[in-house]
């Protein structure tokens, strides 16, 4: 059975939410799913897992929230090459640029993402959370 963790960071639970999707999506397709927080998770855990899908809203301007989530995520980045990753947050006023960045910088990092990034407008509404859905079947 595959092996899959979701590891988010929330302030106001938009992103939590995403994540119980996503969790619920990759358990209907057979997956073996852990739900952890960014402080949960550590880069020396990366190889239980068979694929990952990281969840970050987007803070400061444009940002990986940067008191618990970035740091984790920057210690993860040395296991990236050839891993199974798949990402989504939510956002408020931007236009999705923290998400942008981030994709790029997975990719240069060698990760092969299973679908593209899943993002949001604040709290995920019926068409979001069925994306997180299908997000996490991607990653069985
Ligand atoms: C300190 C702070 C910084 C933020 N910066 C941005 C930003 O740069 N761009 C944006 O689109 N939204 C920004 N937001 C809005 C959040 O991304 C948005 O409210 C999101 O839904 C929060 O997700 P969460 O409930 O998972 O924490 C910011 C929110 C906070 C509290």
């Amino acid at each position: 059975m595959s092996r899959i963790a979701v590891v988010y960071w929330s302030g106001t639970g938009h992103t939590e939410a995403m994540a119980n999707k996503v969790a619920e999506g990759a358990s209907s397709a057979g997956g073996d799913v852990t739900v952890l927080t960014a402080s949960e998770f550590h880069a020396s855990m990366m190889d239980d897992f068979d694929s990952i899908a990281f969840g970050c809203p987007s803070m400061g301007a444009e940002q990986l929230e940067e008191s618990e989530f970035e740091p984790m995520f920057q210690e993860c980045t040395s296991k990236l090459s050839g891993k199974k990753i798949a990402l989504f947050g939510s956002y408020g006023w931007g236009d999705g640029e923290w998400m942008r960045n981030w994709e790029e910088d997975c990719k240069g990092y060698g990760a092969s993402l299973t679908c593209n990034p899943v993002i949001c407008n604040e709290d995920p509404d019926a068409e979001a959370e069925n994306s997180c859905i299908e997000l996490g079947k991607t990653l069985v």
